[in-house]
């Protein structure tokens, strides 16, 4: 892979020895892969944050790093909500180490801003073509398809190295010839809200890692479509999507249509919601996996105006969103519901106490039952609520 006389001297350690360690690593994947010269990334988007995913050997990893990020950087969700992690029934020896972690990513300039939506957030709005260095695989399903973005799924320890140096290596998604579509999923019925998480539920344990095209019967919406990416990444490892004439990159050009073909019926779609029927009640309810979007707070504040529910249930967002609406915030929190921010079902160890969880997420339907040991069911945003229990203030 050819290198500039800078990162040569970067590669020799003349600029410190943890820069040194960071251009190792992107050269090494840039030699895997095949890549011809190191690019320079926009932005950096660093998973392992939780301590329940990265536990001390990680905090030990960071905390030795030194120097500053180049490029606008910040994180993935922690194990908990960095202020009410309390009200979660967070242990204090785990918030003391999550604190520890998060401190030691702080110490490296990067914001410790914890979420898997950074696209919301000032300063991170990617556009197309831009070429960034992000690690959690919903938000880079989104960047790369939603938006048109370039990235690769990322490692932790790969994207704080392209944050230190500020350039990755150019290989895969970030190569037109990587973007092409592989594989065709035809949908023969029009789908709404949920629905498009149930189908990358389905559709992603066929694709695997490979790029699909989907044909649909109407248009979904970019937060439908973050549904759809973040369950496709999960149950699959899809990291770039198109749907043909809705996604930038099948607006702008017309992709021929390959010749695997995935067909998929409604029939397979309402499978989804009967998964662990027997389960009657959950525990908890928990919606926001990625992270709502303001519309999506809008809706749940709409659903619960007015309601008492009777059951924990958990709306996750980044922090920046909640500040920006604190209306929103403080009508959901009303129904008893809890804005929970900075982390997740998925990564915080609070839902491992449950034995039952209801989501509206096919990420999390599939994460849940191995990352937490919690049985989970599946239904629409108006079903959590239901699930949670509504009774009628008045
Ligand atoms: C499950 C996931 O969304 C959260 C866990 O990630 P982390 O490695 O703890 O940051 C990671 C991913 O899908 O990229
Ligand atoms: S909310 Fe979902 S998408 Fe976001 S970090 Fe958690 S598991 Fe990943």
């Amino acid at each position: 892979m050819y290198l500039t006389p800078e990162e040569e001297k970067t590669l020799n350690g003349e600029y410190g020895e943890s820069l040194q360690k960071a251009i190792e690593i992107l050269v090494a994947l840039g030699d895997i892969y095949g890549a011809d010269k190191l690019i320079p990334v926009k932005s950096a988007q660093i998973a392992g944050v939780s301590y329940k995913t990265i536990g001390d050997a990680g905090l030990e990893w960071i905390s030795d790093l030194e120097g500053k990020v180049k490029i606008p950087s910040i994180l993935n969700p922690a194990g908990m909500d960095i202020v009410r992690w309390d009200e979660m029934g967070i242990d204090p020896v785990f918030a003391k180490k999550q604190q520890e972690i998060i401190e030691a990513y702080a110490k490296l300039g990067i914001q410790t801003k914890c979420t898997c939506t950074p696209y919301y957030l000032e300063g991170f709005n990617v556009t197309l073509d831009d070429h960034i260095a992000w690690s959690e695989s919903s938000a880079v399903s989104y960047a790369n398809s939603v938006i048109g973005a370039r990235t690769n799924r990322e490692g932790g320890p790969s994207a704080l190295s392209a944050a230190l140096v500020g350039k990755t290596a150019n290989y895969g998604y970030h190569l037109d010839e990587m973007r092409e579509p592989v594989v065709a999923v035809e949908v023969d019925c029009e789908l709404s809200g949920s629905d498009l998480g149930a189908l990358g539920y389905v559709v992603g344990k066929t694709v695997g890692s490979r790029v699909p095209i989907f044909y649909m019967k109407n248009e979904p919406s970019k937060n439908e479509m973050k549904a759809l990416g973040a369950a496709l990444a999960a149950s699959g490892a899809v990291a770039l999507y198109h749907i043909e004439g809705v996604t930038p990159e099948a607006t702008r050009k017309t992709f021929t249509r390959p010749d695997e073909v995935i067909p998929v019926e409604r029939t397979q779609i309402d499978e989804v919601y009967e998964t662990n029927k027997d389960i009657l009640s959950s525990e908890i309810i928990t919606i926001g996996c990625p992270h709502c979007s303001v519309e999506e707070l809008e809706e749940i504040a709409g659903l619960v105006e007015g309601k008492k529910l009777q059951k924990e249930m958990w709306v996750c967002t980044a922090r920046e969103v909640a500040e920006r609406h604190p209306d929103l915030v403080q009508k959901i929190e009303k129904s008893g519901a809890k804005v929970v921010c900075d982390t997740c079902m998925v990564v915080s160890p609070a839902t491992n106490k449950y034995a039952s969880i209801t989501v509206n997420s096919g990420k999390a339907l599939a994460y849940v039952p191995s990352m937490c040991k919690v049985a989970a069911k599946y239904a629409s945003i108006e079903d959590c609520i239901n699930e949670a229990g509504v009774v009628d203030e008045n």
